[in-house]
């Protein structure tokens, strides 16, 4: 009885959109009373995968520090387990709990990875999935991720960006520079900025997809 409410709940509340702020509340929120965060993440990894669909090939991930980037180790251990090559750039050595957990898998299942310098060759790659920042962004893009969102805005590969274009604001849309995609693949529920007049010049096609977050 229990179960089918949740479920009309979240059917019936896809439709929202909500602010970065209202997420990440959300996202707390279903953690501390219905799904563990580890299962949180590999449900939007594996969304993400999903939504991948004829574009999953060759595919450089670029992480950066937090859950974001441990959405992308979930999608790369999927590609290993399907034989599509893909490999993890880092711009750094620092991971949140999950991340790391998800990182630590990457590693046991020999997926290439490295830290990303001048030299690195993600715009080679068929595709380049961008896990730099989701709604943990603040403030203003470092001039390092900065040179790294331009290598891959220039660059001829299918672009897909999870969650929120990194560098976007996800309430406003606006950015200083962000990474310009393809597809933008929202993990839970829409957010405002995702949707601005802003942001439509750096959002191919946007979908939305549904890892059972319940809204407080
Ligand atoms: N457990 C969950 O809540 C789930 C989240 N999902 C995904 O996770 C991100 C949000 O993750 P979070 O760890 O909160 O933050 P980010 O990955 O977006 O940020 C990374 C990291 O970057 C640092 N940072 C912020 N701004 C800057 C800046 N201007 N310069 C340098 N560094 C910056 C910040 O300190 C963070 O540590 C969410 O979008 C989802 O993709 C899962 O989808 C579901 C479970
Ligand atoms: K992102």
């Amino acid at each position: 009885m229990e179960k089918k409410t949740i479920i009309k709940e979240g059917e019936k509340m896809q439709e929202k959109v909500l602010s970065v702020e209202e997420m990440r509340e959300a996202d707390r929120y279903t953690i501390e009373n219905y799904i563990s965060s580890k299962e949180l993440m590999y449900r939007a990894g594996e969304a993400i995968f999903n939504a991948l669909g004829k574009n999953r090939k060759n595919t450089a991930i670029i992480c950066g520090s937090g859950n974001n980037a441990g959405d992308g180790y979930v999608l790369a251990g999927l590609l290993k387990e399907h034989n599509i090559s893909c490999k993890l750039f880092l711009i750094e050595d620092k991971f949140s709990e999950d991340g790391r957990y998800y990182f630590d898998k990457c590693k046991e299942n020999n997926i290439d990875y490295e830290f990303i310098t001048d030299d690195s060759g993600y715009t080679d790659f068929e595709c380049i999935v961008d896990c730099i920042y989701g709604t943990g962004f603040k403030g203003k893009v470092k001039d390092n991720v900065r040179a790294i969102m331009e290598k891959i805005n220039s660059s001829k590969a299918y672009k897909v960006s999870v969650d929120i274009n990194s560098g976007m604001n996800g309430d406003t849309g606006e950015a200083d520079i962000c990474v310009r995609s393809d597809l933008t693949i929202s993990i839970g529920y829409l957010k405002h900025g995702l949707l601005s007049e802003n942001a439509r010049k750096n959002i191919g096609k946007l979908i939305n997809v549904d890892i059972g977050i319940i809204l407080p």
